[in-house]
């Protein structure tokens, strides 16, 4: 049997590599993409066997756009992953904070840095598309000037110098990672998490009825966020994680819950890793 295809946004020393190394070892062929969406593709398409997936993080809040896909490509998450993030400001050695005019990086990782940034207005940020690809552009350039937000382990593989060190707004910090496959997850085990879809029919106090359903029957609402339903302006769909003990009172609900309260989508049945 060939290596494992792991799809991930970014180059090695990005948050994605990270999160590939951790879940699956060194001994897989990492297929490196520029977006969420070519990520999605290769694993709808077959040309990687599992992606990896950020969709949320504790400063900055929910990767939106990552749930549309996840819908759209009809991927299942099989795992969830949470990395604890720790920014650093990294430019080529010698360069110093005033030298910076310009840094560059994930528009995650530039919204989990606001508050740093704020001390210096003269510095321009800008969205790229990954972490690590800066670090790398700023090596290969030879580019004075210019920064970038990445993780300890892209300043060492691209040799940059490390300028401010945990320049993310809280010490602590999180991202939530997915991993996701094509087809439906044969389980080895009694999952206790899993990630919905719901899209409910517009029926008064309709969403109050359905969460106190789950909570009566022991689904502990871990996470909600709505998103809109494209075909029909101004009606939204619900995506929410659900934490439980009993599987099949699980399953039982999911039934319910679609004869009473509209379509639902089940993305992934997993163990809870938080
Ligand atoms: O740019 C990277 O290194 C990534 O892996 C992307 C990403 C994200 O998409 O949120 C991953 C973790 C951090 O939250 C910042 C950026």
């Amino acid at each position: 049997m060939g290596k494992l295809k792991i799809a991930i946004q970014g180059v090695p020393g990005s948050f994605h590599h990270q999160v590939a190394l951790a879940n699956f070892g060194e001994e897989t062929d990492i297929l490196p993409f520029n977006t969420f969406e070519l990520v999605a593709k290769s694993v709808s398409t077959g040309e990687a066997d599992f992606a990896i997936m950020a969709i949320e993080n504790s400063i900055a809040g929910a990767i939106l756009p990552n749930y549309e896909l996840i819908d759209r490509y009809e991927l299942t998450i099989r795992d969830e992953f949470y990395l604890p993030i720790a920014h650093q400001l990294m430019a080529l050695p010698g360069q110093k904070i005033e030298d910076i005019r310009e840094v560059r990086s994930h528009p995650m990782a530039i919204l989990q840095c606001k508050a740093f940034f704020a001390q210096y207005p003269e510095i321009q940020l800008k969205d790229d598309v990954d972490t690590a690809a800066i670090a790398q552009q700023i090596a290969a350039g030879n580019l004075t000037g210019v920064g970038a937000i990445a993780s300890r382990i892209a300043a060492e593989i691209y040799s940059l110098e490390i300028i401010a060190k945990d320049i993310q707004t809280v010490k602590s910090n999180f991202t939530r990672f997915i991993i996701l496959q094509k087809a439906q997850v044969t389980h080895d085990f009694t999952p206790n998490k899993a990630s919905i879809k719901v899209t409910i029919q517009n029926i008064k106090g309709g969403l109050a009825k359905l969460l106190t359903l789950m909570s009566e029957n022991g689904l502990d609402l871990s996470k909600i966020q709505s998103i809109p339903v494209i075909q029909k302006p101004w009606e939204y769909a619900f995506f929410m994680d659900t934490v439980f003990e009993d599987y099949d009172l699980f399953l039982q609900t999911m039934k319910e819950i679609s004869e009473r309260f509209g379509e639902v989508k089940i993305f992934g049945e997993y163990q809870s890793r938080k």
